[in-house]
């Protein structure tokens, strides 16, 4: 019986030994390429012909590039499975895959705490207009000359969440105990017990009604710039935005003249459309609260994220199916 082939690509940090465990399942291999021209040439040698699962990174993206309809065309007949280390998969083209029958998995739940975590932290931030005196401090300036604007509480607003998926659900929670008051606007309604009291709108009464407007929804052809000029000018004036998603579900020049003009007051962002260049008129505005993609940095997250993808590769050598799909292909055989 021939041994099945796992490619790891990136680097496992934290769960060493989870990950050493697959080899009495599995030979583990990496590849030789370290560009992403090299690792094409060597997905066309045939080097990497065998491999049935590839456990994959965020960051292995600066090696091979996304996994975009060129890379899983040129994948070898043998993979079945890719396993990728992250809730969002904007990076894999999930249609190709599901083209040429590869299953793909994500690592939900592992991640909300830690990422609602950050976005309550940047809702806070923005209201209070936090950025210019932490500055000022830093300069030996104490508040500023003159001090900021006084900043705004939570206590009592109406937060807005786009997407209520693991991590929004997650955030809700978190802000009601600061007395916010949360709507939401999903792609399907969610069961009175899943929505646990959040008043479910449509997408433009979201846009109307919040004074903070939360993006928690995932990247991907329908939700590029979902948010644009025209939805800014649906929006109350002097309404928060905060995004933990993907930079790209939002339209960053729109944002900064939004911004600029004051209609927008402030945002809080943990996420850009061009990661890692961040928009001039973002980093020009002291108002606004920047994170650079922080949203899972934390042991123990990054570790269960982890455990989650291997338990994913595990699931296939032991069961030959993956304990997760991403959404799109929950009904494909
Ligand atoms: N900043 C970070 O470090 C970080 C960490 C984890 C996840 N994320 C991002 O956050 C996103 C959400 O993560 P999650 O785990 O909560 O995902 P999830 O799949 O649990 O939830 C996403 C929700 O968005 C909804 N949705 C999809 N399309 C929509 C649309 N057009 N309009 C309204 N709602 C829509 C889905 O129905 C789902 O309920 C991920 O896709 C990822 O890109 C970022």
């Amino acid at each position: 019986m021939t041994i099945p082939k796992v490619l790891l690509l990136g680097e496992i940090e934290h769960a060493h030994e989870s990950w050493n465990s697959l080899s009495s399942f599995a030979e583990l291999i990496t590849p030789k390429s370290t560009t992403r021209a090299d690792f094409l040439e060597e997905l066309k040698s045939g080097q990497l012909d065998g491999v049935l699962v590839i456990y994959r990174t965020f960051a292995s993206a600066d090696q091979t590039g996304k996994f975009d309809a060129e890379v899983i065309k040129l994948l070898p007949e043998s993979i079945k499975f890719i396993c990728h280390n992250g809730a969002g998969y904007d990076q894999v083209d999930v249609h190709a895959c599901t083209d040429r029958g590869i299953k793909v998995s994500n690592t939900p739940t592992a991640v909300d705490d830690a990422t609602a975590d950050i976005n309550l932290f940047l809702i806070l931030g923005a209201l209070r207009g936090l950025n210019t005196s932490m500055v000022a401090l830093r300069q030996g300036n104490w508040r500023g000359n003159p001090p900021p604007p006084l900043g705004h509480d939570p206590e009592g607003k109406t937060l807005g969440i786009l997407g209520m998926g693991g991590i929004g659900r997650n955030l809700k929670k978190k802000a009601e105990a600061f007395s916010m008051k949360v709507i939401y606007h999903n792609r399907n309604q969610l069961s009175n017990e899943q929505a646990a009291g959040a008043e479910y709108v449509s997408f433009e009464e979201l846009l109307s009604r919040s004074d903070i407007i939360s993006l928690n929804l995932p990247l991907n052809q329908n939700t590029r710039h979902i948010i644009s000029t025209r939805e800014f000018g649906m929006m109350k004036k002097g309404v928060v935005i905060v995004n933990t998603a993907r930079g790209a579900v939002m339209d960053e020049d729109a944002l900064v003249k939004a911004l600029d003009s004051g209609h927008v007051a402030s945002c809080g962002l943990d996420v850009y459309e061009d990661e890692p260049k961040i928009h001039p008129g973002l980093v020009a505005n002291p108002q606004v609260m920047l994170v650079p993609h922080m949203g899972t940095w934390t042991i123990e997250t990054q570790t269960a994220m982890e455990e989650w993808n291997i338990s994913n590769v595990r699931s296939v050598l032991e069961t030959g199916a993956l304990r997760n799909v991403v959404p799109e292909q929950k009904d494909m055989k």
